[in-house]
């Protein structure tokens, strides 16, 4: 399966709403810090529920100390971006791939961008909405390379 990677994320109801989908589907979950919060905040995991234990959770301090850990293991790093250019659908999974998903304020850090096998666009057709929300995005994302990679069941 797929890992998911979530940089910055600075709202913990979506990182909890997030580490449940992840526990739902056995997806790797990757914070990569500075956080928003602390991982103890209560809402965070109250939005994890009692789930927590199921999250297979790895932290990395730094945008740097990720980097190395996604080198040594391989793999394409698939940012998604209101600015992507390749419609996530049109777009060929891997079980390897990372997909990264950038902070609810900031987007994805330009380095991370720089880094990225390819930049991936959830469709918006009412141009009036800037971006999805975070987590909305993390399981728009999950289950269709899910579906693609016939992972989930
Ligand atoms: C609330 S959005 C960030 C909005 C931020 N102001 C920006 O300019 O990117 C949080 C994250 O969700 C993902 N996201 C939201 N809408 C998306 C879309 N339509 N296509 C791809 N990713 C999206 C991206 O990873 C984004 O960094």
């Amino acid at each position: 399966m797929v890992k998911l990677v979530l940089v910055n994320p600075q709202i913990p109801p979506n990182t909890g709403n997030i580490a449940r989908t992840c526990a739902a589907t056995g997806t790797e979950l990757h914070l990569v810090g500075p956080l928003g919060f602390e991982l103890g905040d209560r809402y965070l995991k109250r939005a994890g529920l009692d789930y927590w234990p199921y999250v297979d959770l790895h932290y990395h301090n730094s945008c740097e100390e990720f980097i190395t850990h996604w080198r040594g293991q391989g793999g394409n790093l698939l940012g998604f971006s209101v600015t992507g250019t390749v419609n996530f659908w049109d777009y060929t999974y891997q079980s390897t791939d990372w997909l990264m998903m950038g902070s609810e304020t900031d987007g994805l850090p330009q380095m991370m961008r720089d880094l990225s096998t390819q930049l991936l666009c959830i469709p918006m057709p009412h141009s009036e909405v800037r971006s999805l929300n975070l987590a909305s995005s993390a399981a728009i994302a999950l289950f269709e390379a899910g579906r693609q990679l016939r992972s989930l069941g």
